[in-house]
């Protein structure tokens, strides 16, 4: 009896031990790389770099871009990542066909199920990557009824900030309503009022999905959903989708093909001169393409424009002579009797500047959206495995003192002006839409309806601090995007 017993045990002595000796060797096969593959931190078994990250990753991202340069690796939790801090490396490999991929995300995923175009991947990405750019940029009919749209949402917060000037407003969740709106008009050509009693139901619902993203989800949709919240996302998105689905419905039901008013007429019309089954604009595979569309042009944009525009009010809180100096310049062009106009935008060449450096500054989304290398790649002597995600840091770009200058962490709109101070001039390490075959599509509709937006306040309206409130600094809070911290302001009508 007693010489089983012992007998077992040793059996499971043995057992373990062999367990343990296949892991290891599975470990550290698995983490043996390439002599090419970047340097970084060193990780810990599991965890990875996780907890080097500490609660403030952006500053702990500067401190190594010092320390191991341009392109380093680091392992968060059992995934490898590279991390490129260098503008020209970013814009260099970005633009390679290897670099589009996209690591899976359960968040994005979620909205499209791996259609649309955020989530997405290899050709049936690019065709619909394709034809939404060129419905955002056509000079065509869609893009001035854009500009329309936007002039009206102008003069609708216009007509907000009147209502509430000269008392305290707080500055955060200032633009949701009329960034949710722009974007709704764009899709669906549908205009509502998002300054009534009662939210829209699109403003409502896009603001549901937001108010429960944080990045535990990620984690604790496996443990206890209820609890923490993923059921409650899930059913904002669920909801989110079903508004989009009913208003699908009802532009196929009205549709004129001769007469497409909205993105969504658009894409049904391309849907019906589609004759291959094969194409993703095909029937049932065009629909669930379109659907998941119009889901990425809410998650990637609504957020991202309200938060640099909120961010904007800040920085113009806290510096009353770029508010004057843009005022000057609104005043001379724009004069009084008009609201200014995206045909005035070459002529205002300083107020463009205040949102240039307002996207540089705060760095909304500041390490842009991963990528995912879709084979090896040998890029600049490092080698780059098939899978490994690559991030692109832009928040430490736009805050290099080797690009920028002493001033990097300054507000001053006037190093995207030209000598004269009269023109515009590209800075090739502006990275906010980041670059190559993934970058942003909306950036072309973001900058008109901010520019709009800074433009039309900013004629009409000086930023006064509220006494009663402290002004806050601008160091901002690590989160998914950067965001500011809570602030008051009183805008108060100008005098002409
Ligand atoms: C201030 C406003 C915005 C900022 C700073 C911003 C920034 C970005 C960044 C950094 C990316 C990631 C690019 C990459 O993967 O390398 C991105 C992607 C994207 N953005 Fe924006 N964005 C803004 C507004 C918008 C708007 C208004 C829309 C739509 C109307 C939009 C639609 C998209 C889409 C669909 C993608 C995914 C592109 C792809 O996966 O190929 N964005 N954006």
């Amino acid at each position: 009896m007693l010489s089983s017993t012992v007998h077992s045990y040793y059996f499971e002595v043995i057992l373990t031990t062999i367990a343990l000796l296949f892991g290891a060797i599975y470990y550290f096969t698995r983490n043996k790389k390439d002599p090419r593959y970047p340097s970084g931190p060193k990780p810990i078994p599991l965890l990875g770099n996780v907890l080097q990250i500490g609660n403030n990753p952006l500053r702990t991202f500067q401190k190594w871009a010092e320390e191991y340069g341009p392109i380093y690796s680091l392992r968060l939790g059992t995934q490898d990542a590279v991390i490129i801090n260098d503008p020209k490396l970013v814009k260099e490999l970005f633009s390679e066909r290897s670099s589009a991929g996209r690591p899976f995300n359960p968040f994005t995923h979620f909205f499209g199920k791996g259609k649309g175009i955020v989530n997405a991947g290899g050709p049936e990405l690019e065709a619909q990557r394709r034809f939404t750019l060129r419905k955002l940029r056509d000079v065509g009919l869609l893009k001035s009824s854009i500009e329309e749209a936007l002039m009206e949402e102008a003069n609708t917060l216009i007509r907000f900030f009147e209502r509430k000037a000269g008392k305290p407003i707080s500055g955060k969740r200032l633009f949701n309503g009329p960034v949710v709106n722009a974007i709704w008009r764009l899709v669906s050509g549908e205009s509502n009022d998002w300054d009534s009693a009662t939210k829209p139901e699109i403003v409502e619902g896009s603001e549901e999905v937001i108010k429960h993203v944080h990045i535990y989800l990620i984690l604790l949709e496996y443990i206890a959903p209820g609890f923490f919240g993923w059921t409650q996302w899930v059913n904002a998105v669920n909801n989110f989708m079903r508004i989009t689905s009913v208003a699908v419905d009802k532009h196929t039901d009205k549709l004129d093909v001769h007469n497409p008013r909205d993105f969504i007429d658009h894409y049904l019309v391309e849907m019906q001169e589609t004759k291959d089954p094969a194409s993703s604009f095909y029937k049932e595979n065009g629909r669930k393409n379109l659907e998941a569309i119009v889901g990425d042009l809410f998650v990637a944009g609504t957020e991202t424009s309200s938060t640099t525009l909120s961010w904007a009010w800040l920085y113009l809180l806290k510096n009353k002579d770029i508010q004057r100096r843009a005022q000057k310049e609104l005043d001379l062009i724009v004069g009084e009797s008009r609201q200014p106009s995206l045909s005035d935008k070459p002529l205002l060449p300083y107020t463009e500047a205040i949102l240039l450096e307002t996207l540089r500054l705060s760095g909304v989304a500041p390490l842009g959206a991963p990528h995912r290398m879709t084979a090896d790649t040998l890029f600049k002597g490092y080698f780059l495995p098939k899978d490994l995600t690559v991030i692109s840091d832009l928040y430490t770009i736009h805050h290099d003192p080797k690009i920028w200058g002493q001033d990097a962490n300054v507000f001053r709109p006037e190093r995207f002006l030209n000598e004269a101070g009269d023109a515009v001039v590209r800075h090739e390490a502006f990275a906010a839409f980041s670059f190559g075959r993934r970058q942003c599509i909306g950036e072309g509709f973001a900058r008109d309806a901010l520019f709009l937006f800074i433009a039309s306040i900013l004629h009409k309206f000086n930023i006064d601090p509220d006494p009663d409130s402290p002004v806050v600094d601008t160091e901002p809070m690590p989160g998914i995007l950067v965001e500011h911290q809570p602030f008051k302001c009183i805008m108060n009508l100008r005098k002409h």
